[in-house]
Order: structure tokens, then sequence, then C-alpha cells
């Protein structure tokens, strides 16, 4: 399977559960992996034809940054959702990280795949 992918996109947004956390703005990374027939691409070198991770990145990082999100859960699903929607991506896989909220750690996150349902 083709893939087209996003690596160690970093976002701020209102995130957590707590109420402090809603006052301030804490940062996310995200993986992201689509699946993408990437072999009329490969073949007219024209970007009319591939997944545009520019536009993907810009959907994603507007809508993540203008949000206000209690549980990272929440943010995967709806990145999933959005993708999904916009762009012809059957497939994809979401790795979180939310940075800082683990004291000896990195941080913490989740892993999500989604697919569409087929009609
Ligand atoms: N599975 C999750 N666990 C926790 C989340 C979350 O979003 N998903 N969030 C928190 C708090 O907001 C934490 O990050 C504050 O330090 C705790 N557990």
């Amino acid at each position: 399977m083709d893939k087209v992918f996003i690596e160690q996109l970093e976002v701020s947004t209102s995130i957590g559960v707590y109420d402090w956390e809603q006052k301030i703005k804490q940062k996310l990374v995200l993986d992201i992996e689509m699946a993408y027939d990437n072999r009329l691409a490969g073949r007219s070198d024209n970007i009319v034809d591939a997944l545009d991770y520019s536009k993907v990145n810009e959907l994603i990082s507007t809508h993540i940054e203008s949000g206000r999100f209690f549980l990272i859960e929440r943010v995967a699903e709806e990145v999933a959702e959005l993708v999904m929607a916009y762009f012809s991506v059957s497939w994809i896989r979401i790795r979180l990280l939310k940075l800082g909220v683990i004291p000896k750690g990195k941080g913490a996150g989740v892993v999500i795949e989604r697919s569409k349902r087929r009609m």
C-alpha cells in the first residue's frame, strides 16, 4: 500500500482535562500516515495527481490550533475524520504525542488507525 506521511508536526493548542490546562497552550506532536495511490503522481510528476501534504498540514494545523479540547483522543479522532472527509484517503494512522505531561518522560500519547467504510 502506498502512503504519504507527515512527520513530527508540532502544534500548540488548548488541551487538557484540568482547569489550569484550559488557560494555557500546550504542544502536541503528530505523525500521520495516509494511504494514497502514488502511481499516477509518480508518472505525471504533477501536484494535481498527488496527495498534497502541504494542504493536509494546513487543514490539520488550523483545526487543532483554533480548537479547545479536553482529551488527546478527541484531537486524534477529529484529525482522522477531517483528513478522510477532505481528501481521497481511505486509511489513516495517527500517532499523537502530548509533550511534557509525564514527569520523567518526553510525553504521552495515542495511536489510532481509521478506515473509510466502503459503501
Ligand atoms: N488517555 C488520556 N489520559 C489523560 C489525558 C488524555 O487526554 N488522554 N489527559 C490528561 C491530562 O490532561 C494531563 O495531560 C495533564 O497533565 C491525563 N490523562
